[in-house]
């Protein structure tokens, strides 16, 4: 494992440099938390002005899904480190490059290829591994799909097999809902890869994000920490709030935290996991992982001592981690209600008057309706208030268009 061990002096010859492939909310904070430690970063996106962009040394537009480009760009930056942070990168490329010494992947090439694409995690997770998941199939085109739904049943998930924050998917009750379920994924992935997953419908009491955390120990080994679980809600496979620490009964948390382990170890590596599980009484299914700070996980910025973000970036430096929880918190999404560039937000003064309230605004330059623009952070002395107070700043927060 190739990891600094010293940190140079940015813009320098001796810089430690780290290159995200993703500049969104979630690299956005974890350029925050590498520039805080004399890190030298290059934020690369889809888009000119990602958030990212604003708060990193050097930045550059790609289409990171162009194998030839990505690799161009590597060769002339020569980072320390590649830190994918989206699910739309040319992952070969990273396999390819990692394979010939080239490059240091977080946590490592195969782990972002495998993750990249739900097949690859999920027969890892499912055959490989023989961990709990929903049953699932496989379709190329719309008369595969509809065998896979025959076999599967209603009701029923369809998904992308490239896609997140529930983009393409759908939930369908009955075989009249196929053919919509089709074109949505075609239409609604981060990248159309002409494939979709068709999962079993888990009647969970209550899903969470069990944040995992591969860190160095100081004889050189790696430890795997578990932080408080995060729980969530999810709408159209999108998250709106979350909070932590979620309440398990201890026999599920054991559970999480095993399938969680094994996950990780197969994955390897340095850094923050999202492991996504489903929980019914003491059952748990794995349903994906991130190889990454996790969008639910941004409730960490107000929960714990260090956040999510500081503790990939304290990670895959090599440098040690603490996931102690500081207090319940609670997150609210602030979607960007309207389609259009340059929009305004109004109330943020209003929202901030409660002091337990904070927010981040990620000064992403386009807005769509359900693009996510911004997130609220909310503390109590336990997580059903401060989701309550989450939930009522968020609603204070008003974005208008440009005038
Ligand atoms: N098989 C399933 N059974 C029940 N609910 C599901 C199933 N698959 C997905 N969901 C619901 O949809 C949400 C989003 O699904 P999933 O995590 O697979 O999508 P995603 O696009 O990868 O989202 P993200 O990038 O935000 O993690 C889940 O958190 C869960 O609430
Ligand atoms: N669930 C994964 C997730 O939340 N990823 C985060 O969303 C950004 C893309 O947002 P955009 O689609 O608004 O550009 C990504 O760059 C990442 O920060
Ligand atoms: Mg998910």
């Amino acid at each position: 494992m190739k990891t600094p061990v010293r940190i140079g002096t940015p813009l320098s010859s001796s810089a430690t440099k780290v290159m995200l492939l993703g500049s969104g909310e979630l690299g956005k904070e974890v350029i925050i938390s590498l520039q805080r430690l004399g890190v030298e970063v290059i934020a690369v996106d889809r888009y000119p002005n990602a958030p990212g962009h604003q708060v990193a040394h050097r930045s550059h537009v790609i289409n990171m899904t162009d194998g030839a480009a990505l690799e161009a760009l590597i060769a002339l930056e020569k980072p320390d480190l590649v830190v994918p942070e989206i699910e739309a990168i040319a992952t070969e490329t990273l396999v390819a490059m990692e394979a010939s010494g080239k490059i240091t992947v977080i946590p490592t090439a195969r782990a972002v290829w495998l993750t990249m694409n739900r097949e690859g995690i999920r027969r890892l997770a499912g055959e490989t591994l023989g961990l709990a998941t929903s049953p699932y199939r496989f379709a190329n085109n719309l008369d595969e799909l509809k065998t896979a739904c025959g076999a599967i049943g209603f009701p029923c998930v369809i998904k992308p097999v490239m896609s997140s924050s529930g983009k393409g998917q759908s939930k369908i009750d009955s075989e009249a809902d196929i053919d919509a379920a089709w074109a949505h994924a075609a239409a609604g992935g981060r990248v159309d890869a002409g494939r979709v997953i068709v999962e079993g419908f888990i009647d969970f009491d209550y899903e969470i994000t069990l944040l995992t955390v591969r860190a160095l120990e100081a004889d050189g080994s790696i430890k795997t920490h578990f932080c408080e679980p995060i729980g969530h809600v999810q709408v159209q496979g999108d998250y709106v709030e979350s909070w932590q620490p979620h309440p398990m009964h201890p026999e599920a948390l054991v559970r999480a935290r095993d399938i969680a382990k094994k996950v990780t170890d197969n994955l390897g590596g340095l850094g923050v996991f999202g492991v996504e599980l489903f929980v019914k009484n003491d059952m748990v299914w794995f349903s994906e992982v991130s190889p990454r700070p996790h969008d639910t996980g941004m409730v960490t910025m107000a929960s714990q001592q260090q956040s999510e973000f500081e503790l990939h970036a304290k990670a895959i430096l090599g440098l040690p981690v603490n996931v102690a929880l500081h207090t319940p918190a609670a997150s609210a999404v602030i979607y960007g209600k309207h389609d259009a560039k340059g929009i305004a937000f109004e109330g943020v003064a209003e929202a901030l008057r409660d002091p337990g309230i904070d927010i981040r605004l990620f000064g992403k330059p386009e807005s769509f309706a359900r693009r996510r623009m911004g997130v609220i952070l909310a503390v109590a002395s336990d997580v059903e208030t401060a989701r309550v107070r989450a939930k009522q700043a968020a609603a204070k927060v008003k974005p208008v268009m440009p005038v």
